[in-house]
């Protein structure tokens, strides 16, 4: 057990909602863990009159996420956290009803739908044409991220709905069929309404199982506004149909993939329909923008790597923005995936994972005078997988831990202790969407070179 810091957790309460304030939540859980002790990997904590266990040990990540899977589930605080924006969804839904909403979205994600190489290329050109270099070469100092998220909301609107939002380019305004009885919804908020949406979720789950305790107007109105826009492209799909769309064919004939319009073929009820796309749209955005600034982040800060990388995507890919790229260049670019792996282990997109305990059970790990022993886990316990925690723990990557190193995953292999994806039934969907994106090269002034993933 964490040591009490006072007779009723309240110490521990007010210090985790202010590491979550300060986005340094996941540090917050290393530097608890490290003052009980280096070699302590799992440990219960009390906060308030609540129980729950946390781990950074990689076979109890396997018990909760694959080989004791049907002991856990989503917690049900996360599912009511969420449940205001993303009602019952894949996301958000157990048993029966995720298995149901699991198979319903899963045969979307099959390698041809995903591959869609025009979708991202476009995209792609409208975040370029967002970074203009002066005279001299080189672009003012500017602020990356936001444009990342804007990227990401403009590829994963037109790949669920058909339309982008254009949150990167707002002249280019989509032309939008009129619905009857429905106002034309506000795309351009869309991005602000996600990130406040997602801040009161953050604060919600911080509160552990007082979130009924963080409501609030300003995460209704965000709500309110997110669901009048999906329920709007759910309704042109569900009045007009899929041959009535204009988008459905693209201009050399090629029919394009709209997730929505396969959604559709297995559900009409427009609930379904809004919660199940919203997850995606959720699940896809915040992940892919963050990745993209982390991956920038790291290549700003280690010009080694950034100039190793540069020659290689050079090398394999040429110079050419047009050029075509294959799935088999794509893998034999090892150096590029190490890099990203690395930005995934030093920062953690996904830095907390969790599990509720359906059942009294066990972890294979914690116990005994050493923590090499089974521990019980009580029906209804909250198990925290703190998947930073894992990824910076010097005994399993080394004593230069904390250095950003992508050589580091030459001939290693990937075990419990990584994983940025989650693993077993819930895995991420969106995942082969991610790694096997296209990568081209755009020279931008003199010595800069963007990738695109
Ligand atoms: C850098 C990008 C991404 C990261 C790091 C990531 C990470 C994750 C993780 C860790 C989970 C497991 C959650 C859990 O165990 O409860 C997950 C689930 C999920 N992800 Fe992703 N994700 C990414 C991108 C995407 C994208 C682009 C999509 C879809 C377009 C997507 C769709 C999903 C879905 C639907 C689930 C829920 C699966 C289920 O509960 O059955 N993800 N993701």
């Amino acid at each position: 057990m964490l040591p009490k810091k006072d007779m009723f957790g309240i110490t521990r309460f007010r210090e985790s909602m202010r590491a979550t304030r300060a986005d340094r939540g996941p540090k917050y859980v290393v530097e608890s863990m490290d003052a009980a002790g280096k070699h302590v990997h799992t440990a219960q904590v009390r906060v308030l009159d609540y129980d729950l266990n946390v781990t950074r040990d990689p076979e109890n990540a396997r018990a909760c996420f694959s080989s004791q899977s049907h002991d856990f589930d989503i917690g049900l605080h996360r599912t009511q956290s969420w449940k205001p924006l993303l009602g019952t969804g894949i996301f958000t839904s157990q048993g029966e009803t995720w298995k149901h909403s699991r198979a319903l979205v899963r045969p979307q994600f099959s390698k041809e739908q995903i591959s869609d190489l025009d979708l991202a290329g476009r995209h792609t050109q409208e975040l370029l044409d967002k970074i203009v270099p002066g005279l001299d070469g080189w672009t003012d100092t500017m602020n990356l991220q936001p444009l990342f998220y804007n990227f990401a909301l403009d590829t994963i609107t037109e790949f669920l709905y058909g339309y982008s939002v254009h949150a990167q380019n707002h002249r280019a305004h989509a032309t939008l069929p009129v619905v009857s009885g429905m106002d034309e919804p506000n795309l351009l908020e869309l991005g602000a309404n996600f990130d406040h949406g997602k801040r009161w979720i953050e604060e919600r789950g911080a509160f552990y199982k007082w979130y009924w305790l963080m409501s609030s107007k300003d995460f209704d109105h965000r709500c309110r506004e997110i669901h009048k826009l999906v329920d709007w492209f759910v309704r042109i799909r569900l009045q007009v149909g899929e041959k009535g769309r204009d988008s459905a064919v693209e201009d050399e004939g090629k029919k394009k993939f709209i997730l929505l319009d396969e959604l559709a073929k297995e559900t009409q009820n427009p609930l379904e329909l809004r919660n199940e796309s919203l997850s995606l749209l959720f699940a896809g955005r915040d992940t892919a923008g963050a990745l993209l600034g982390w991956v920038f982040y790291f290549l700003a800060r280690h010009e080694r790597v950034f100039k190793k990388l540069r020659s290689i995507v050079l090398e394999t890919f040429g110079p050419s923005i047009t050029g075509e790229i294959s799935f088999a260049q794509l893998k034999a670019c090892q150096y590029m995936l190490h890099m990203i792996n690395e930005c995934f282990r030093v920062a953690a997109v996904i830095p907390l994972n969790e599990r509720v305990a359906v059942r009294d059970t066990t972890l294979p790990r914690g116990g005994g005078p050493d923590g090499s022993q089974p521990i019980f886990i009580p029906k209804g316990r909250q198990i925290l997988i703190a998947t930073y925690a894992m990824q910076h723990r010097a005994d399993i990557w080394g004593e230069d831990v904390e250095e950003f190193k992508p050589e580091r995953w030459e001939g290693r292999k990937v075990g419990w202790e990584f994983l940025p994806f989650g693993a077993g039934p819930r895995n991420c969907l969106g995942r082969k969407w991610i790694s096997v994106a296209p990568l081209r090269t755009k020279v931008v002034g003199r010595n800069t070179c963007l990738l695109e993933t």
